[in-house]
């Protein structure tokens, strides 16, 4: 690592707030050096926060922090507040087992006010965080910081909606970069495109600084500058008319133009907007050209970059997905594919370009895409939904209202389904199989391999109703997929192998680690395939022929796929012993997928060890069989 001099003279914001303003560029500079080596040395997310350097610097010179309170939306953007907040030496562990986290965490820092990692809730978090100063009587300043494609979502704009027709003292900062993970969609990405190309905007980066940079008369000057603003820029822009004081668009790196604004803003009343330009990737020229490549990142050279693709990797869930997207696609016309802002997450570049009247980015907007797709299928389309499982919560009623209750052949594939390592317990898709199996009508599948992903995605896709395909991050044992789209018969478990008194019932990404753990057990394992509807048929078999059923699952263990199975054996008066393994009733830290598995005793040796513990614990009556 280099040396940073005065960047390690931080170790809160009050160090920073000593400084001299001219030191701050020179602060700047080496906070993105530092940023740059450290992210290529863990992974993580880079090009947002390289974009947001000298904001954050200005936020933290300005603000009173931690009194005052900054909140981050999404939250990968916040390691260069990380840095300045006491945690610059925790950065060599980011993401890591037992280090900090990638996002804001509340047990993290007393800086971190919310948790978050899912979109678009800053600005609802910090309405109430500003009510409730004002109910206690304090005085602290609340600021939420959201960027352009967490601000498309439908939650920013509720939170607006409530926000503008008070009194309550916030400020909202929007960090427009013009690109969410990809490129950005939608009309309100237009309004901004407007708002930032008009001619005046250049006008305007200089004026910001004249209008907002000097301070007395304060308030004089800051009401004409408000209005000179507003006349400047665009006679009522969208956010007036939510009811916010529209300041800007200033330029997001020049912090000459930043510090004073925010001096400015800090004491003015009210919900005020302030529009804030920045560059995603700033500062290093291969994230400034590539953004979306330099979003998340895993370990890469610095000075080299990310290496290009050598190929030979093990092909990824993903990537399975994709291709049968497409080959579905040219083998089925009435095929439409949506993504809520992930087209790169979910392996749909390729479709994108080949399909383009087939492909919908609807921005972040979970609950539109379902009921988006809902609408595509009632006049008989076949829509496709990709979606990461932890997003998917955030469409829950539309799933169960808009789609399966009206029995419209919706596929999801869901992505991300399990740990998904280091972004941790806001990203686990750790929910889903609990959540979906109540479902009426909706046939959940959970494939072993890749080659099964494949052929669940077109039975799936053959199946006249609401379907879920649920797959892991990153590859599985690697079982190529056919170029076939042959489907597989519903609810259908099968076999794996055959053994004697206790049977493993493995769903989806744990059937391997179940298949090896038979072999040491001499157990008999069940891929069952199908969490909805169950294979019943192969459940009691198994149930007469063993004296332990073993559930197990990447799925939190209240109300998943084990529990179905209990149900069902306590349903047709079957006595027989069930283990259920899965997820612990907690959440899950951040890690290394395989690492987090073994602790939790989900792997090959945690299967046996449970098993054997379970059969030395159990009654002699139930071990007779
Ligand atoms: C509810 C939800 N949906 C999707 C995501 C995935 N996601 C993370 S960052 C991001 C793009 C956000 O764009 P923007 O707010 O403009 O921030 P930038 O990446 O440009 O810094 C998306 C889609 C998420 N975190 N939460
Ligand atoms: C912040 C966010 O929500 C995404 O960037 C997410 O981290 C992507 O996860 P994957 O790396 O699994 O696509
Ligand atoms: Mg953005």
């Amino acid at each position: 690592m280099m040396s940073h001099p005065l960047l390690e003279t931080i170790d809160s914001p009050a160090d920073l707030r000593r400084l001299e303003r001219k030191q701050l560029p020179q602060l700047a500079g080496e906070l993105r050096e530092f940023l740059i080596e450290s992210v290529s040395q863990t992974g993580g997310h880079l090009s947002s926060n390289l974009g947001t350097v000298e904001l954050t610097i200005a936020l933290h010179a300005v603000f009173d922090t931690p009194a005052d309170r900054l909140v981050w939306d999404v939250g990968h953007q916040c390691y260069p507040h990380k840095i300045l907040t006491g945690r610059r030496q925790g950065m060599d562990k980011l993401r890591m087992r037992h280090g900090i986290a990638g996002f804001p965490k509340r047990c993290e820092s007393e800086y971190d006010t919310f948790g978050v990692g899912h979109s678009s809730t800053s600005i609802s978090a910090a309405l109430g965080m500003a009510h409730a100063a004002r109910l206690k009587g304090e005085a602290r300043k609340v600021v939420a910081i959201i960027g352009d494609g967490a601000m498309s979502a439908g939650m920013a704009f509720e939170a607006m909606n409530n926000a503008g027709v008070g009194e309550t003292d916030m400020l909202v900062i929007l960090n427009d970069n013009e690109m969410s993970i990809s490129p950005p969609v939608g009309a309100l990405n237009n309004i901004l495109t407007r708002l930032t190309s008009s001619k005046t905007y250049n006008a305007a980066r200089e004026a910001g600084r004249h209008m907002l940079g000097f301070a007395p008369p304060l308030l004089e000057l800051a009401r004409r500058a408000e209005e000179h603003v507003k006349g400047m820029i665009a006679p009522g822009t969208l956010f007036e008319e939510f009811g916010f004081h529209y300041y800007g668009p200033i330029d997001g790196h020049d912090l000459d133009a930043l510090i004073p604004t925010l001096e400015n803003l800090k004491q003015l009343k009210g919900p005020k907007f302030l529009h804030v330009i920045t560059k995603k990737g700033q500062g290093y020229k291969l994230a400034e050209s590539d953004p979306i490549l330099y979003h998340g990142v895993g370990k890469f050279s610095a000075d080299q970059g990310i290496a290009s693709g050598k190929g030979g990797g093990k092909l990824t869930y993903t990537q399975v997905f994709g291709d049968w997207l497409c080959d579905m696609a040219r083998a089925d016309s009435r095929l439409v594919a949506i993504t809520p802002a992930m087209r790169e997450g979910s392996g749909m570049v390729r479709f994108a370009s080949e399909f383009a009247d087939r492909y919908h980015d609807v921005g972040i907007a979970e609950q539109h895409a379902v009921t988006f797709a809902a609408g595509l299928a009632c006049e008989g389309l076949k829509p496709v939904v990709a979606i990461y499982s932890t997003f998917l919560q955030r469409a829950y009623d539309q799933l169960i209202h808009d789609v399966a209750l009206q029995n419209l052949p919706v596929v999801f594939a869901v992505d991300r389904g399990g740990l998904v390592g280091a972004d941790g317990p806001t990203h686990h898709g750790t929910f889903d199989l609990s959540f979906a199996a109540c479902i009426p009508n909706l046939v959940v599948m959970t494939p072993a391999d890749e080659a099964e992903c494949r052929r669940l995605l077109s039975t799936a896709f053959a199946h006249d109703g609401p379907s879920l395909v649920r797959y892991p991050r990153g590859s599985g044992t690697g079982t190529l997929p056919s170029s076939e789209l042959d489907t597989l018969p519903l609810g259908k478990g099968e076999i794996r192998r055959r053994g004697q008194g206790v049977a493993l019932l493995a769903f989806g990404s744990l059937v391997a680690a179940a298949e090896a753990a038979g072999e040491v057990l001499d157990a008999t394992v069940a891929n069952m395939r199908f969490v909805k509807p169950l294979d019943i048929e192969l459940i009691v078999e198994l149930a007469g022929n063993h004296s332990l059923l073993v559930s197990i699952e990447e799925n939190a263990v209240i109300g998943g796929a084990g529990s179905e199975i209990e149900r069902v054996l306590a349903e047709r008066g079957l006595n027989v012993a069930v283990l259920r393994l899965g997820l612990p009733d907690r959440f899950i830290d951040h890690g290394e997928q395989g690492q987090l598995l073994a602790e939790l005793g989900l792997d090959k040796d945690g299967i046996v060890r449970s098993v054997r513990e379970r059969l030395a614990n159990q009654s002699p009556d139930r071990t007779a069989q």
